[in-house]
């Protein structure tokens, strides 16, 4: 459950009241979602989605977010076009904290993923990176290669109560990983956060088949390789609950992104040292969240271990031979 902030009726009204969108006739929090408090608000002209930003958002952060999202969807990409109030102000404040509103998008994350799935997010992440080549806001990633050492400083004495011997294999990796990151290859804007929750599909009216309606949540967008946008997604479609990796997926994927904008030789190559660092990234995180989130808390938990199998997996590969590419 993430709504970390409550909101009052008169709240609601005197805040709705501050665009021109008519008055609210209905608004509930929205379960789904870890980071912010999100509410769905139906008004005189219809849905729209209230974030009221929490933790991990830095305020001085949020232009960039702002004005990234307002960036692609002027270029045609289905994602939240923030809405100015009658004053011309997107970013506001609501019960204290830094709030907006964006426009609600149509269709649903896929509960059961399959390779036509992981195939239209590689083409529209492809398209995203495309649209964002030209967005003149920058952001450093500050959950690569120079962000995991400190977040593991800050949960190293409680990894080995997760799992026995998690501190040392944590220790071990990120020094091989820091040796070896790459330098120079393809940069540009990523989303970083691209898990199925934040895709939605609707059915095509003609072919029945799922296509891509939106994309969301890009709070964690950045500017980094564009092929850890990818590793990420390899990490977060291409796995089976039962932990296997689907190769049929990843090929999915990888070809769906490659017919927009080819990866380069030099990308497919690094592509297992960056699914084991994005991988370490999502680990991290969720063993901090793990080990500093109140027994009770209303929000999931979210399962570290589940990052270290992945990350092992990536361990093992020689080359990108493993996600069904020749
Ligand atoms: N623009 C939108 N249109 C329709 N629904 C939306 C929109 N934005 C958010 N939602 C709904 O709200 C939920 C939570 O949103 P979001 O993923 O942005 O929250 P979050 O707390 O930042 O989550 P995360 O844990 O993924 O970082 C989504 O799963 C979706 O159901
Ligand atoms: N997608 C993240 C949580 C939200 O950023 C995870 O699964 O750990």
């Amino acid at each position: 459950m993430a709504v970390y902030t409550e909101v009052s009726d008169d709240e609601m009204r005197a805040f709705i009241a501050g665009y021109d969108i008519g008055d609210v006739v209905s608004y509930t929090g929205i379960a789904e979602g870890v980071e912010n408090s999100n509410f769905l608000v139906q008004t005189e002209t219809g849905p729209y989605i209230l974030t009221i930003y929490e933790k991990r958002v830095n305020p001085a952060e949020l232009p960039f977010f702002v004005q990234l999202m307002e960036h692609l969807a002027a270029r045609g990409l289905a994602c939240p076009t923030p809405l100015h109030g009658r004053d011309g102000v997107v970013l506001r404040q609501l019960c204290g904290r830094p709030a907006a509103m964006v426009t609600f998008l149509r269709g649903m994350s896929a509960k059961r993923l399959s390779a036509g799935h992981c195939a239209a997010l590689g083409e529209a992440m492809a398209q995203m990176h495309l649209k964002g080549a030209d967005f003149a806001g920058t952001r450093a990633n500050n959950l690569s290669v120079s962000g995991w050492r400190p977040l593991f400083e800050q949960c190293r004495d409680g990894a080995d109560q997760v799992k026995p011997g998690l501190q040392a294999f944590i220790a071990e990796r990120l020094d091989e990983l820091e040796k070896s990151w790459p330098k120079t290859l393809p940069s540009g804007l990523i989303h970083a956060d691209l898990f199925p929750d934040n895709v939605f599909f609707m059915a095509d009216k003609e072919t029945r088949e799922d296509r891509v309606s939106g994309l969301i949540d890009f709070y964690f967008a950045c500017t980094d390789f564009l092929a850890y946008d990818v590793a990420i997604c390899l990490n977060a479609w291409c796995f089976e609950p039962d932990s296997s990796f689907n190769a049929t997926k990843a090929r999915a994927l990888l070809n769906g992104y490659g017919k927009v904008r080819p990866l380069s030789a030099d990308e497919l190559d690094t592509l297992p040292l960056l699914a084991q660092g994005a991988a370490m990234r999502f680990l991290l995180t969720r063993l901090y969240d793990w080990l500093n989130t109140p027994e009770g808390a209303l929000v999931k938990r979210k399962d570290p271990l589940e990052y270290y199998r992945k990350l092992r997996f990536h361990q093992g590969l020689t080359g990108p031979g493993a996600y069904g590419i020749a």
